[in-house]
């Protein structure tokens, strides 16, 4: 399937917005012959401009094998990804990633130096990320003296250095307690609006999909494919505790669990 197929497939939708994302068919087998593992078939999804789309499935569906095809980290086996504008998408992982021996300021500068934007120059644009992420005052912290939720902060920061309007995120508050997973809500979903950003999540929490998605699609259990795409009507700003999204998340679950029981895993 090519990218134009899907454009027909959707032709209002393709007609109407201006997709920043365009997956067309899109497989990817890992390895060969009795061991190949089909970790993805086909997936056709497309992500407008300024959407923030959640996706959701099983363990080892292959959410992470998705977004790290469309980050460009790996090639499909087959069918087309298109990132509007060629632009290379920001990633960020469940682990913030952050080099120990480098400041706060220095890990969210890094893009930038190794773009060689000058140290002035540099210095302006960390200070307003900084501020972006709330951690003014922290810029001169190393990683290990921060917690668990502010190196997430740092690490967004360090995303936004890369100036792209394509954001991916694996699991990134996953790992991180209830309380903070919810100020880390409001804090994307501000830069998010912000920014006008695109944002594709991958999370396993049904309830945080519902809280920060337009849309959450959810991939069969592996070999992942679309089965389902909800289009989250809830206004913002939403709360994750709230009847609304609670009601979404119970829909979403439901038609997860059938999956799940399905496939026996
Ligand atoms: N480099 C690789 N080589 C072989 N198999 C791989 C590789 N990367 C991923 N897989 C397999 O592909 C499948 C999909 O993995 P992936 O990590 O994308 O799933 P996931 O949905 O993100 O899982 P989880 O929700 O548990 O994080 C899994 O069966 C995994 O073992």
């Amino acid at each position: 399937m090519t990218a134009e197929d899907v454009a027909s497939v959707l032709p209002e939708r393709a007609a109407a917005e201006r997709l920043a994302l365009t997956l067309a068919g899109v497989s990817k087998v890992f390895g060969r012959g009795p061991a190949a593992v089909h970790a993805l078939d086909k997936v056709s999804l497309t992500v407008a401009a300024g959407e923030f789309v959640c996706l959701v499935g099983a363990s080892g569906c292959g959410k992470s094998t998705l977004l790290s095809l469309v980050a460009g980290l790996d090639q499909p086996t087959g069918g087309t990804i298109d990132v509007a504008g060629g632009a290379r998408p920001g990633l960020m992982f469940q682990e913030p990633a952050l080099f120990p021996w480098l400041t706060v300021a220095g890990n969210v500068g890094l893009p930038l130096r190794l773009r060689k934007v000058p140290r002035a120059e540099r210095a302006v644009r960390v200070s307003a990320l900084l501020r972006t992420v709330h951690l003014a005052e922290f810029g001169k912290r190393r990683p290990h003296q921060l917690s668990g939720g502010m190196r997430q902060r740092v690490a967004m920061a360090r995303t936004l250095a890369l100036d792209t309007p394509v954001l991916l995120m694996d699991e990134p508050f996953g790992a991180l307690d209830a309380m903070t997973r919810d100020i880390l809500h409001d804090e994307i979903e501000r830069i998010w609006q912000e920014r006008a950003l695109t944002v594709l999540f991958v999370t396993h929490n049904v309830r945080e999909a519902a809280r920060l998605g337009d849309r959450i699609v959810l991939l069969s259990s592996r070999p992942g494919r679309v089965v389902a795409d909800w289009r989250v009507e809830v206004p913002r700003p939403r709360r994750i505790d709230s009847p609304e999204i609670a009601a979404v998340a119970a829909e979403v679950t439901d038609r997860l669990r059938e999956e799940v029981r399905r496939h026996g895993r």
